[in-house]
């Protein structure tokens, strides 16, 4: 209750600052943790995470990310979203680590309703997502970027990008294991999975996690020259043909989200899971020194 009461107020917010912001036919709005700005080729907005240090998805932060997407699904004149970062050297750290643990099952649960939320508006959204990933992207951070229709990734061997839930003690949901096989086919994902892989640039535009490696400092004009490209091709037969390539990965989630959730819940609700994540923190902290 009290969640869709702030998302009320966030629309509501946003659609204030959306007007108030408007200079020179650029737009903008902003919730605390998304910059959304309309700039570049025209009907292209470009959403920037900013939820410092590492934007992490926390549950603030996939409520405001879920409700910048819905402002803009139903904005008519915006056909494409870049996706980046405004946290430098990260594009996500994927699920908030604190969201999973010490927690109480009907915050697990909660959670991973709005996880599973976004998941579902990005990967079946009718818009252009081009993610221009410009920073480290492990797990939900490369789930983020696996729901865009192209990768633009920074050349930069310090950024990683993969699901490497298993090095967490942890697994990767079937609907990111299927996101994961589409992309890059499933003997490539059966072994990324289970090892837990985060691929360097290089390696990631090898297998497919990613289309297209640049310089750094060209990720963002790459990106914009791809939604070009994308732009160009008729909204209806792309989206179409979106639909038929996504519609039956959607749709397994969407038939059984509520087991998705129990699953989730008694999953990282075990003692033994707990004992892995309080491990994986502690040596989040000790990398520091
Ligand atoms: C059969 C199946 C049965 C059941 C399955 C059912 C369900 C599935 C169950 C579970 C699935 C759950 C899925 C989870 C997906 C995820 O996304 S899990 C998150 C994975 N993320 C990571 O592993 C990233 C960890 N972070 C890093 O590697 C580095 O922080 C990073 C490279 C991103 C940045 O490095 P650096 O710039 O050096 O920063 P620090 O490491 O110093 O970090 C700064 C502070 O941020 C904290 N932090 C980092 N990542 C997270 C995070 N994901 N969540 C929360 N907090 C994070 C870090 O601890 C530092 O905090 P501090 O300053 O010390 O307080």
């Amino acid at each position: 209750m009290a969640l869709a009461a702030a998302r009320r107020l966030l629309l509501h917010a946003g659609s204030r600052l959306g007007r108030r912001e408007a200079v020179d036919g650029a737009r903008r709005f902003a919730n605390k943790r998304v910059l959304v700005e309309t700039e570049g080729p025209a009907g292209v907005a470009v959403m920037k995470l900013r939820n410092p240090p590492v934007n992490s998805l926390s549950l603030e932060c996939l409520t405001e990310f879920t409700i910048s997407l819905e402002k803009l699904e139903n904005d008519k004149s915006i056909r494409g979203v870049i996706l980046t970062s405004e946290c430098p050297g990260i594009f996500s750290a994927g699920l908030d680590l604190l969201e999973m643990y010490g927690r109480n099952p009907a915050h697990y649960a909660e959670y991973w309703k709005n996880v599973q939320e976004l998941w579902l508006r990005l990967y079946t959204s009718n818009m252009i997502l081009v993610s221009a990933i410009n920073g480290a992207s492990p797990a939900g951070g490369c789930l983020l970027a696996l729901c865009c229709d192209y990768r633009v990734m920074a050349d930069n061997p310090k950024y990683t990008i993969g699901l490497n839930e298993s090095l967490l003690g942890i697994v990767a949901p079937f609907w990111f294991k299927d996101m994961y096989v589409n992309t890059i086919g499933h003997r490539e994902a059966e072994r990324a999975l289970q090892l837990g892989t985060l691929f360097s640039p290089a390696e990631a535009l090898k297998v497919g996690v990613v289309d297209e490696v640049v310089p750094e400092d060209q990720v963002h004009s790459k990106a914009r020259s791809v939604m070009t490209k994308w732009l160009a091709i008729p909204d209806h037969s792309r989206q179409l043909t979106k639909n038929m390539m996504r519609k039956a990965t959607a749709d397994s989630l969407i038939k059984q989200r509520e087991a998705d959730i129990q699953n989730f819940t008694s999953f990282i609700s075990k003692d033994s899971i707990q004992k892995s994540l309080h491990m994986y923190l502690e040596k989040l902290k000790q990398k520091k020194g």
